[in-house]
């Protein structure tokens, strides 16, 4: 466990060494949750791949910084997490805002990305009265008051079980989130729109989705895949918004089998 100061911001993040040969992954998470969220799929990928995961700001451990700030910010906090690492070459595989972070950091920092991996997430996601409602929610009423319904957009009805204990923790996960952080990172994805920069994407990416996905839909991130030249779009069964916590071992597989099978080996730093 670690911290670096960043854009003055102290940013939460861990390395997990792997081969030199192979890319570095970085993994990027979603609204409302920490790198928790990517256990399941590290524990299946630690020694094949160099890893990075970390906390955005207002997120985690990571300070909140001082809003507002945009996916841009996002992204060059997370640029400057990778230089002060010496990382070039990275396959960065972001989930939902952080397909945004992963979207912006290679229009402004390409030489940082060898491929992309963007998760339950869109060139562009939710409208602006939906974010402008839900920042007035929790201002208003905490993030307890959203919960529940962010809860129906990121598992299965079957994850949510009663009887599962993972849901209770990742509900917890959710509800103790930094409200400024996490309003502010509402507002960053409401103003962020990559649809005209999908058709400049010209390394490997892969568009993946949960089936039951109740944020970014399998029929929003299809059409984002269809942006981008040569993308490929997989759908992952019995899954909502967050695969990695749900289907961790299929998701493992599509990562590994994409990084494996297209031009992503090698060159890792
Ligand atoms: O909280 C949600 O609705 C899911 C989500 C949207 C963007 C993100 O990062 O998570």
């Amino acid at each position: 466990m670690q911290f670096a100061r960043v854009n003055d911001v102290t940013i939460h993040y861990q390395v997990i060494g792997g081969p030199v040969d192979k890319p570095v992954i970085v993994f990027a998470n979603s609204l409302g949750t920490d790198f928790r969220i990517w256990r399941d799929v590290i524990v299946r990928l630690a020694g094949d791949f160099p890893i990075i995961l970390y906390d955005k700001r207002g997120h985690g451990l990571s300070d909140i910084g001082k809003p507002p700030y945009s996916i841009e910010d996002h992204a060059a906090d997370l640029a400057g997490l990778l230089d002060l690492l010496n990382v070039r070459n990275a396959v960065i595989c972001g989930l939902s805002v952080g397909g945004l972070i992963a979207q912006a950091i290679y229009q402004t920092r390409p030489e940082l990305v060898k491929a992309l991996i963007l998760c339950d997430t869109a060139s562009k996601i939710g409208s602006a009265d939906m974010w402008n409602a839900r920042i007035a929610a929790v201002e208003e009423h905490g993030i307890a008051s959203i919960v529940d319904a962010v809860m129906e957009k990121w598992f299965t009805p079957a994850f949510r079980s009663p009887d599962n204990i993972a849901f209770h923790g990742y509900r917890n996960m959710l509800a103790r989130q930094p409200i400024e952080g996490y309003a502010a990172t509402c507002a960053s994805i409401r103003d962020a729109d990559y649809t005209e920069a999908a058709a400049r994407i010209v390394v490997p990416t892969l568009c993946i989705v949960g089936d039951q996905d109740g944020s970014t839909p399998p029929d929003l991130v299809r059409n984002t895949a269809e942006l981008i030249p040569g993308a490929r779009f997989e759908i992952v069964k019995d899954a909502g918004h967050i695969p990695c916590v749900e289907q961790p071992e299929a998701l493992t597989d599509l990562i590994r089998d994409f990084i494996n099978t297209t031009n992503t080996a090698g060159e890792a730093q």
